[in-house]
């Protein structure tokens, strides 16, 4: 797994090997261990090269190896013995040098990186800190607060960067190898001790105490109950005043700590998972590995109201030429203005040329017809949305897949008012659609697997977490964001306010609790769907019955604020109030208080204590109860899929895994239970009645998440 050459007869080259990404498994540490103690016993070696095989010198410690007992040679002695080395070792950095990886490039006495390499220590987002010497040296090399920046993020430098912070030595657009070993011979025979970081002292820093107090501030507040965050502080802080040794020691006290921690192992868990969707499958045996997408070049937005302009942006910062069709003069002129501006606020960002030329607007539908691909972003009515569809099939060219935006309607309708189904797939994007993380793509019965292939490729593409799934009500996201929301709503009928519930679910680790969350997308969008269902009854009825509709319970609260005018923040009172119509910063509002006592008194409802717990246990064991119904009809093809929508795009915090795996850590058996404790006491709320699956999975002793998918298959099989 470390293969040794003696390269210009006196430099021993270590090349790793370990496909894709040269972790540092067992076997690499092993052959690390091993090939440098023959370079260094060798009289005919001078000097030392380490690189990595594939264009990628090492993508850092194994993870997989993490959940398992550790074999082999331990890091931090490995990189020791490299740094105490008597011959100079230079790394080759091309590709990628994070986490261990880096670290191991930080033990080299030299480091040389291609000018595409990016190197990092990632560790955070996995739930650790860089443990093997990285948050004790780095610091050393670069100064405390450029070394807090990058381990309290985790974010990867270009080699241009890196050679700004002082990180690597020099920066090649040839051959790294080539580059190194030249390196490697001019150094040969230099004195080391310069060179080994470990023996530096930090660089000084004034006010010291202020720059840790400051950034411990700052990662507290973003980090919203992450712990590595706060370790990665306070083992850098370990570097700035204690000696290596001890600071060593402090490293790997926090990293005991972190290691065994369930935020590391949902954060693991998360990176998985990320990867898992790729390899996407539909329930008629379609899979990502036997679907070919077919080429897109060119692309085509229709209606550019939010959604549609981001989209565009989306679509015109991947390459694509894009045409954006919006057929109401002033709308299109008004939709060119914001989308130039977004491109080039992107753009500046980004550092590169906007692609503003990649963007052709037109007023008519006939523009569309040679693109490859075209997604609909009108106003989300079905008829409308109907009649676009009809049109688009007239107007592409044959093969043009046909895409939707919608968030709520019927893909397969949708689908069925064309002459070729197949080519129809949601592409369900959340806005502002050029910045969230999220694309759920969904197939109908008729989608062919060709075309989920070409809108996943597309969405990986534009850098989405891109999800297929089946087609219903609200697909995956919105279906359990129902019982989520209703659940808070039935709280505030028994006694609990906005401010409590979104204390609760603050604290959990939610960027917004659900009222505040429904202050900013805006009341008005569920009332319009809510009165779309007939739910939604006027008048001032009172008593049980007014809260029954449809056989189950209701709770009118949301269609009440809305027809006092209340619609969030746009209106500057909704759940809370602002300062004015706009404003950001909610307040506590006396009126919603008085509201709802009101509200209760004349309901016969009685208020009682409700704690954070009981606020917790009921929207969350609500959601994932539906998770459960998902995975058992289906729409998601298993549990990855739903937390990886969960944390890229409805802010579930990412340290808690994701919905599905939160109820893997609190316990199968767990969530039952309560589940069926306040389906008893609300027996008119079916959301809170436990899925069947979630019973079976019970029933069949709680297999741990990595194997539901066996296990549904297996209780489906019996059904
Ligand atoms: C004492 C503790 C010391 C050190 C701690 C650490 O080093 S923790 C690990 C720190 N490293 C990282 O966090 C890097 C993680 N990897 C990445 O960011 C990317 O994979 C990378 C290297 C930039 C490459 O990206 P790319 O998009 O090209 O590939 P992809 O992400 O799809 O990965 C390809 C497959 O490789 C697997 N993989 C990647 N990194 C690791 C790793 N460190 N350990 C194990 N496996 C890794 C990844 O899961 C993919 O597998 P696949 O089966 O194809 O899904």
């Amino acid at each position: 797994m470390a293969e040794y050459n003696r390269v210009s007869e006196c430099v021993g080259l270590i090349t790793l090997r370990n496909p894709p990404v040269n972790a540092l498994s067992a076997a690499v540490r092993q052959g690390i261990v091993d090939t440098v103690q023959r370079a260094l016993s060798d009289p005919n070696v001078k000097s030392v090269v380490i690189c990595g095989q594939n264009g990628i010198f090492c993508g850092g410690a194994d993870i997989k190896e993490f959940g398992s007992n550790m074999t082999g040679p331990p890091l931090i002695p490995m990189i020791h013995a490299i740094e105490s080395a008597n011959k100079p070792v230079v790394a080759a950095i091309e590709g990628s040098a994070l986490g261990g990886g880096l670290e191991l490039a930080l033990g080299c006495h030299y480091r040389i990186a291609h000018s595409k390499a990016r190197l990092g220590l990632p560790e955070v987002s996995l739930g650790l800190l860089p443990a093997a010497g990285g948050s004790q040296r780095l610091p050393r090399l670069i100064g405390v607060p450029a070394a807090l920046n990058l381990i309290t993020t985790g974010r990867h430098v270009t080699a241009a960067e890196a050679l700004q912070l002082g990180i690597v030595d020099q920066v090649t657009d040839h051959n790294t190898v080539d580059a190194a070993v030249k390196f490697a011979l001019s150094v040969a025979g230099r004195s080391l001790d310069p060179r080994r970081i470990s023996t530096h002292p930090c660089p000084q820093q004034p006010d010291l105490d202020a720059l840790f107090e400051e950034v411990m501030q700052k990662v507290r507040q973003s980090a919203r109950g992450a712990i590595a965050p706060i370790a990665c502080v306070q083992a850098v802080r370990a570097a700035a005043t204690l000696p290596y040794a001890q600071g060593m020691e402090r490293e790997r006290e926090l990293m005991a700590t972190l290691f065994t921690s369930g935020q590391a192992r949902a954060l693991q868990y998360c990176f998985f998972a990320e990867r898992a969707v790729g390899r996407w499958r539909m329930p008629s045996g379609a899979r990502w590995d036997t679907s070919k997408p077919r080429p897109v070049h060119k692309a085509a937005v229709i209606g550019l109201g939010t959604m549609g302009r981001g989209i565009t942006v989306a679509l015109a910062q991947t390459g694509l030429s894009v045409i954006a069709v919006e057929t109401q003069e002033k709308q299109l002129m008004e939709a060119k203005q914001a989308i130039s501006g977004m491109l080039e606020r992107g753009a500046k960002r980004r550092g590169v040329a906007p692609a503003l030329d990649g963007v052709i607007y037109s007023q008519n539908i006939q523009a569309v017809a040679d693109v490859d691909l075209v997604i609909e972003a009108v106003f989300e009515d079905i008829a409308l949305k109907t009649k676009v569809f009809q049109q688009l099939s007239a107007v592409c060219k044959p093969g043009t897949l046909l895409c939707t935006n919608t968030s709520a309607l019927d893909v397969d309708q949708l689908a069925s008012e064309t002459p070729n189904p197949e080519l129809v797939v949601g592409m369900h994007f959340f806005a502002p659609a050029h910045v969230m993380k999220l694309l759920e793509v969904v197939y109908g019965p008729r989608s062919s697997p060709q075309a989920v292939a070409t809108a996943m490729q597309l969405g990986k593409k534009m850098g989405k977490a891109s999800v297929a799934v089946g087609n219903c009500r609200g697909f995956v996201g919105n279906r359990m964001l129902k019982p989520y929301i209703e659940e808070a709503f039935f709280l505030l009928e028994e006694g609990a306010t906005p401010e409590l519930v979104d204390q609760a679910l603050e604290e959990f680790g939610f960027p917004m609790g659900v009222f505040r969350m429904s202050d900013l997308s805006g009341l008005d969008v569920g009332w319009r769907v809510r009165k779309g269902d007939g739910l939604v009854e006027p008048g001032t009825a009172s008593g049980r019955s007014a809260r029954i509709r449809q056989g189950r319970r209701y709770s009118p609260l949301g269609d009440l604020l809305c027809e006092e005018g209340r619609f969030g923040q746009k209106t500057g009172r909704g759940w809370y109030q602002y300062d004015k119509p706009g404003s950001r910063v909610a307040r506590s509002d006396p009126w919603l208080h008085s509201f709802l006592g009101a509200y209760r008194a004349q309901h016969g409802l009685v208020a009682r204590r409700i704690d954070h717990q009981e606020v917790l246990e009921r929207c969350l064991y609500a959601l994932i109860n539906e998770g459960f119904h998902i995975l058992d009809d289906g729409i998601a093809a298993g549990p990855e899929d739903i937390d990886v929508i969960y944390v890229s795009g409805y802010g579930w915090p990412r340290h808690r895994g994701g919905p599905m795996f939160y109820a893997n850590m609190v316990g199968l058996a767990k969530v039952l239970e309560r589940l069926e404790h306040y389906q008893q006491l609300h027996p008119e709320v079916p959301h809170l009645q436990p899925s069947s699956l979630l019973r079976r999975l019970v029933a069949s002793g709680s297999p741990p998440i990595h194997k539901w998918g066996e296990a549904i298959k297996k209780l489906h099989s019996q059904l």
